[in-house]
């Protein structure tokens, strides 16, 4: 084994949080010799990455900047395995993310301590981190959001009609509910609708991730080093201590390098922070995890923790397309690369910073929480989990639901037409999942994943409401044209509920459709086939007491070792209600703090 002179702190992984992390610490302490090593490629100054509207392009079949997980086939899909795909890259999730800025409810976190045993991880406690990476263009005089962080967050280059059709659909159909300026503001926002906010800089048009913010500004700080393309195998322990890690070139980026296992040393501290589905893995190849997992899989125990991997959450919803009108803007023409739109948009980008370049096509949207009468259309199966969960809090959603402008998936596999989508996703899904390796040694082995995705009746009846409600508000927009009926439930010819390819908007003041027990039953076949994740998978290193399956301390210590923290979004114990980006800097930057404090280094 080559061994590399000693850091003071490693960080194993460089997504989202990993930058967030290495970055403060950096600028803090300049002298602070500090590793990462990511999975995945560089991204400085990449149009795919600094782009927005490329987003889509990541999530394609050849994509490099995406590892997609297959998980086990699930009887509750029909056999099916679901495929997770998660950044690889450096700056993870941020730099290839919808850059959906969404914020959780103030409740999820006081849950943390209330429900989860952590003191000192309430909204309160976390809303001066939620604010600090932030820099809220939108309106810079709001009390619950940030005026100079380094991540700017705006409506983007342009409002789309996608989004405006919605939205004027909303206000006729649904009138019961009201309309906000803020979606996010963590107090309120719940169940009104507006415009969506995005992670991008209004000045420049240029994606707000975590790399281009906290790491390559420190191009001249010798002492950060950056090794991306190399996969962390495991954390080296001395009598219990952690003071290093082993790694090895990921194949994937240099298939020329000899598989030879490096080592480097950390004197003081080693963070794992490779995201949800990567930082249970690298624990358990360790010798961290339950000592079942630990045996199977002929690794010897160095702390039985039954909690890592095994409450995998996420939120899973359905993206199914809709013909868009001819006239109406959408990001399709970008993600297929056609010559035409690039050439349309990325000058005006270049030069002013905005246009559909500087969008993510989700212009408007809102945190769904039913009324009683539509708790009674979700049905029975929703009932205990409402009362037990929901009922009580209500500023959590049940849902997120808005429009999309393009479609999402690989569109080299449908007809070359413009087309939106009306999302829906379970902002609080009932169900856990798993995640554990299936092997000691290799690093590439696929790991034993079940997302656990509509084991729960309760988590269909919401989506099977869902469809209905798309379906309804999408016939109703200004530029529906149909739906791509090979990818929607397959009513049969006759029913009201039957799908056209070709077709115009009906009335907003038009009749529902009438749903029969055959349409339920296809919708809910259609669930089980099409359900997807919306990458947000959390909670797998849970912070927690350890007799309550915790992982990590309220300081991301791993519980039975020393030096050794986890800092992302697996730490999260409980369910966030929001796209989970925001949620994942809080604990970074909160993590940050925590760490400079155990290092002695000054204000942060
Ligand atoms: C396609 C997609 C769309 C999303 N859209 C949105 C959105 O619109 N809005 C929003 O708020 N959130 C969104 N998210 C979620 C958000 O980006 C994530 O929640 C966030 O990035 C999580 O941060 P993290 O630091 O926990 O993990 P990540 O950012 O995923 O970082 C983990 C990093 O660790 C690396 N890694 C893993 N294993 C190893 C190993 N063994 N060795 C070395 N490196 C390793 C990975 O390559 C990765 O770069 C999206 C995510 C994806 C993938």
């Amino acid at each position: 084994m080559e061994e590399q002179s000693a850091f003071d702190v490693i960080i194993a992984g460089g997504g989202a949080s990993a930058c967030v992390v290495g970055g403060r610490l950096a600028v803090a302490d300049p002298n602070l010799k500090i590793l990462i090593v990511e999975a995945g490629p560089p991204t400085q100054e990449d149009f795919a990455h600094i782009q927005p509207a490329r987003y889509a392009t990541h999530l394609l079949p050849e994509s490099k900047t995406i590892k997609f997980l297959a998980a086990n086939p699930s009887e509750a899909l029909g056999g099916r395995s679901a495929i997770i795909p998660t950044g690889q890259c450096l700056g993870g999730g941020s730099s290839v993310n919808f850059a959906m800025y969404t914020r959780a409810a103030a409740s999820d976190y006081d849950d943390w301590v209330t429900k989860y045993g952590n003191p000192g991880w309430g909204y309160k406690d976390l809303l001066p981190y939620l604010m600090k990476f932030e820099t809220y263009q939108v309106d810079p005089n709001t009390e619950t959001h940030g005026s100079s962080g380094p991540l700017k967050i705006s409506s983007g280059g342009v409002y789309g009609n996608v989004g405006k059709d919605f939205l004027d659909v909303a206000a006729k159909y649904d009138s019961q509910r009201a309309f906000t300026t803020d979606v996010n503001g963590l107090v309120s926002g719940c169940n009104e609708y507006g415009n969506w906010p995005k992670w991008i800089n209004k000045e420049t048009g240029h994606r707000s991730d975590a790399a281009h913010h906290y790491i390559y500004p420190q191009a001249n700080n010798k002492s950060l080093v950056i090794l991306t393309g190399h996969l962390v195998k495991r954390v080296i322990f001395e009598n219990k201590r952690a003071v290093g890690i082993e790694y090895v070139p990921n194949a994937r980026f240099h298939p020329d390098l000899p598989q030879q296992t490096q080592i480097a040393r950390a004197k003081r501290l080693v963070i794992v922070s490779a995201g949800s589905l990567g930082s249970p893995l690298i624990l358990e190849r360790s010798g961290i995890g339950s000592a079942k997992v630990l045996e199977k899989n002929k690794v010897e125990t160095v702390v039985d923790l039954p909690g890592v991997g095994d409450k995998y959450q996420d939120h899973q919803g359905l993206f199914p397309p809709f013909f868009a009108s001819e006239e109406s803007l959408t990001l399709d023409g970008i993600v297929r690369g056609d010559q035409v739109e690039l050439d349309q948009w990325t000058p005006q980008w270049l030069n002013e910073g905005t246009g559909l370049m500087a969008s993510n096509g989700i212009d408007a949207g809102l945190k769904l929480r039913p009324t009683e009468q539509e708790l009674k259309e979700i049905g029975p199966d929703f009932e205990a989990r409402w009362k037990e969960f929901y009922a009580d809090a209500p500023d959590k959603p049940v849902l997120w639901f808005g429009p999309l402008a393009m479609f999402v998936g690989d569109s080299s596999a449908v007809p070359k037409r413009k087309y939106f989508t009306i999302v829906w996703f379970l902002e609080h899904p009932a169900a856990f999942g798993h995640i554990h390796i299936t092997s000691g040694e290799d690093v590439n082995a696929p790991p034993d994943f079940q997302p656990g995705y509509l084991t729960k009746p309760e988590d269909l009846a919401v989506l099977k409401w869902g469809y209905k409600r798309a379906r309804e508000f999408a016939r109703r927009m200004e530029c529906y044209r149909g739906e791509l009926s090979s990818m929607h439930p397959k009513f049969p010819q006759g029913s009201e509920a039957a799908c056209k390819d070709d077709a115009v908007p009906v009335p907003v003041d038009a009749p529902n459709i009438k749903w029969t027990a055959e349409d339920d039953k296809l919708i809910e076949d259609y669930i089980r086939n099409y359900v997807t994740t919306t990458w947000h998978s959390l909670g797998t290193c849970p912070m927690k007491p350890r007799e309550n399956g915790g992982v990590v301390d309220t300081r991301l210590n791993v519980y039975g070792v020393e030096n050794l923290k986890v800092a992302d979004l697996s730490v999260a114990p409980g369910n966030v209600a929001a796209n989970t980006y925001s949620t994942a800097l809080a604990i970074a930057e909160r993590a940050a703090v925590i760490i400079a404090e155990d290092l002695g280094i000054g204000a942060i």
